[in-house]
């Protein structure tokens, strides 16, 4: 009977892949139509666009004619690059046709359907019937959300009840199948087992095939604006967020592009990592970017900006020292919102006193000093908004330059200027006094009237610069308003205990024209509120990851820079390595949001490692308790307690044994950089290994040595806690740290350790590890 039943399904399958065969033949021969008409078109671009340039008409047409023919070519650009992807998907399809099946008797109907479901939908040769439905369609979400026996789906229609009476899994490969099960849960785990027994690659992998029902709920969400996932390590939060693009790209395709959505990672190593998931479901990968490169680019060439890795690097290698409690302090209160409402409130100081310009100097001559402008400011009616002042200021300046600029026209250095300026220059005037036909045989006049042309032409280039700072705003010295923040009492009830030193400590860094990191977004905030920069309106989701990370002021930026954007925000509380994420609040807290737009979604279920060792882990963290361990077994993590200065062989030996058991991917992982040079250093000439900096772009399996902090979201085969000493791990915010380090593994654990160990080991039960000695 089973036999019976897996021939059938192979037959099936036999006859899709050749329906398969045929649609990718017709669609290569499409194709290449296509693509020769693009090159077609490319060669004889300038041979249909008609050029002329005589009258003004015509310049008008021949912009027209260059305008339709470069639309024509990028339609048929986007068309070919949306074939190949179909093509892709058919290619995908033809290896491995579908991995569901459902059958689903819908209420008041005699016949039971079989839907089949895979990485995309397939209509039958006549186009009149699906061979496989997308995973994304509507009727596909039974699959993920339940068992045999009563269920429903929102169609257009709207709900769709019925009776689900088959629910059927597959793995299939090369056309053929590996492994079919019937399953009577939500998805049975033998294929979630197989998925997840598998070895660890350099890439994410799609999980299309095994989504669970609470990992369903956030991917299809499509009512909340602002979507929170707090999610247990492994729990599959970022897996869920990209199929999550994948969905919403799908659901919304007619008006939602890939780059239409951007992704804040961890991180540039964690971008390669995840980057091929999204091709692999068909689709174009979003616009990616790290937090740091986007504050950076924002920030420009105003400030020498920390970056945040370093941070955390300069936070943890700090002995406990007064400085280190300052720093902290500061970092602390500069990600709370409580220093978000001292900003709010200084911005509203600002309507009364305290803005700050630059002078407007050009050539060394200063045209409108600061202190002029800033009176011009505080003369507007107080009603008027800042903005509205500063646009009145803007107007004002223009026009005062715009009077400056006919005085200094007449000047000598414009002339001398003139005279180097190169022929092309000169054409244009020749060109210019043609045009107001004033060109004649009266030679003095003419002569004239050019110098009056150059003057006019070296002038408005020298002073453009200078109009374009003014018109951006540029005027207002937003650096010295944000820091004169510290050169001023606030309220006691508003301020950390040690504001004083933290202020000195500021105004000493933007006197030398650094920014620290915990400033960077507050100065931006501030900043761009003031020069009323509009958001960046083409984005209409973000999708942060790690969003534990992220305080409360970068979110309150970050809606003011996406102001039109939806929001996905992943993370993990117990992962929070920053310091600032030590604040109260991070962008997961609810209470940040408008009530009827947040949303927020918990899962508990964790499917990277072991069951040991996520039952390890889970004992390091509060709340870790209601965390669920996936039932898929491996062997205890190890202590090694090395005392000898064996500490290389046993890393050695470790790595040699990994690599017997088949792993590909193992990490030895560090609290701080320093560590990790230190041990790459000692190893480098031993073993082939890899030291990953911030600056490292490219995930490749095999050895790697890695800090923590870069390690985020990231898993590995099996993974070496370098130092799990007491004197390495001895602060309770390092806590996260080490869990986030514990739970890279997938398979194998192991700690390393000189003398006593870490307290937070102290809190797993003897039970859940084994103690070995490293001599
Ligand atoms: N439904 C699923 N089917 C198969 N594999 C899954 C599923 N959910 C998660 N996984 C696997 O579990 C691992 C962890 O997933 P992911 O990295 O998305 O978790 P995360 O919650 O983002 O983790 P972290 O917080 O530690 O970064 C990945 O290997 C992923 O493929």
């Amino acid at each position: 009977m089973v036999q019976n039943e897996r021939k059938k399904e192979q037959n099936r399958i036999n006859e899709v892949v050749d329906v398969i065969g045929s649609k990718i033949a017709g669609m290569t021969g499409k194709k290449e139509e296509v693509k020769k008409g693009i090159v077609d078109l490319r060669k004889n671009f300038w041979e249909d666009v008609t050029v002329n340039l005589d009258e003004m008409d015509d310049v008008y047409e021949t912009q027209a004619s260059i305008k339709q023919q470069a639309e024509l070519l990028s339609e048929r650009e986007r068309r070919h690059g949306q074939m190949n992807r179909e093509l892709k998907t058919l290619f995908r399809l033809q290896d491995s046709p579908y991995f569901g099946r459902i059958d689903f008797q819908e209420e008041g109907e005699q016949k039971t359907e079989s839907l089949y479901i895979g990485i995309g939908s397939l209509m039958d040769a006549h186009n009149e019937e699906f061979l496989i439905y997308d995973w994304r369609a509507p009727i596909s979400s039974m699959y993920y959300d339940y068992a045999p026996g009563p269920a429903k789906f929102d169609s257009i229609e709207g709900e769709i009840k019925g009776e689900m009476k088959l629910k059927r899994q597959f793995i299939i490969r090369h056309g053929q199948i590996d492994g079919m099960f019937d399953t009577g849960l939500t998805i049975g785990d033998t294929l979630l087992q197989a998925m997840l027994g598998g070895r660890a690659s350099s890439h994410m992998k799609s999980i299309v095939a095994t989504i669970q029902k609470e990992q369903n709920q956030i991917i299809r969400n499509e009512t909340d604006r602002y979507l929170i996932v707090q999610g247990a390590a492994g729990s599959g939060k970022t897996s869920a967020a990209l199929q999550r693009v994948a969905f919403l790209l799908y659901r919304y395709r007619k008006t939602l592009r890939s780059d239409n959505m951007l992704l804040f990672s961890p991180n540039p190593l964690f971008s390669s990592f995840i980057s091929t998931v999204l091709p692999e479901l068909g689709e174009e990968n979003v616009l990616q970017t790290t937090f740091k490169d986007f504050i950076e680019e924002r920030i420009g060439h105003d400030l020498q900006l920390e970056n945040p890795f370093d941070q955390t690097e300069s936070c943890l290698t700090m002995e406990e020292s007064e400085e280190y409690l300052l720093r902290t302090e500061s970092i602390r209160f500069k990600a709370s919102i409580a220093y978000k409402q001292l900003i709010d409130r200084w911005l509203e100081r600002l309507k009364y006193e305290g803005m700050i310009f630059r002078d407007i100097v050009f050539r060394d001559e200063t045209i409108v000093s600061g202190n002029a402008i800033q009176r011009f400011f505080y003369s507007l009616p107080r009603e008027q908004s800042v903005l509205n002042r500063m646009e009145d200021v803007r107007d004002w300046l223009l026009r005062r330059i715009a009077v400056f600029v006919k005085k200094e026209r007449k000047k000598d250095w414009v002339l001398e200027e003139g005279e180097l300026l190169d022929k092309s220059d000169y054409a244009e005037v020749f060109q210019k006094l043609q045009q107001e036909r004033r060109f004649s045989e009266e030679t003095f006049d003419d002569y004239d009237r050019e110098e009056q042309m150059l003057r006019k032409i070296v002038m408005n280039r020298r002073i453009k610069p200078l109009r374009r700072r003014i018109k951006q705003f540029e005027f207002v010295n937003s650096q010295k308003v944000y820091s004169e923040i510290f050169y001023h009492d606030h309220d006691e009830e508003h301020v950390p205990e040690h504001w004083k030193a933290i202020c000195r400590a500021t105004r000493m860094r933007f006197e030398e024209g650094d920014c620290p990191w915990e400033d960077a977004v507050p100065y931006l905030y501030l900043k761009e509120r003031l020069q009323g920069r509009k958001g960046n309106q083409e984005i209409r989701h973000l999708i942060i990851d790690e969003a534990q990370d992220y305080s409360p002021v970068q979110l309150a930026y970050l809606q003011a820079a996406f102001p039109r954007s939806r929001m996905t925000i992943l993370g993990d509380l117990n992962q929070a390595i920053y310091a600032q994420s030590f604040a109260e609040e991070t962008m997961l807290s609810e209470n940040l949001y408008n009530r009827e737009e947040v949303k927020k979604l918990t899962l508990l279920r964790s499917y990277r490692s072991t069951r040991e060792i996520m039952d390890f882990a889970r004992h390091l963290v509060s709340g870790g308790d209601q965390i669920e361990p996936f039932e898929r077994s491996g062997k205890l993590p190890e202590w090694i307690d090395i005392r000898d200065g064996r500490k290389e062989a046993v890393i050695l030996d470790k790595i040699a044994s990994f690599k017997t058991a088949g792993f590909e991917t193992f990490a030895l992982i560090g609290k701080t950089m320093k560590e990790c040079r230190k041990i790459y250093e000692q190893l480098k000439n031993k073993i082939k290994v890899r030291l990953v900096t911030q600056a490292t772009y490219q995930f490749d399996k095999g050895f790697i040595i890695i800090p923590a902090y870069l390690a985020k979201g990231i898993e590995f085969d099996a993974a070496i806690i370098n130092d799990a000493s007491a004197s390495n791990f001895h602060r309770e915010n390092e806590r996260t740290i080490f869990y986030t380090a514990c739970t890279r593994a997938m398979h194998e654990l192991i700690m390393l350790s000189s003398g006593e160990a870490t307290r937070f080991l102290r809190d797993v039960p003897k039970d859940k590890y084994v103690k070995m000695t490293g001599d």
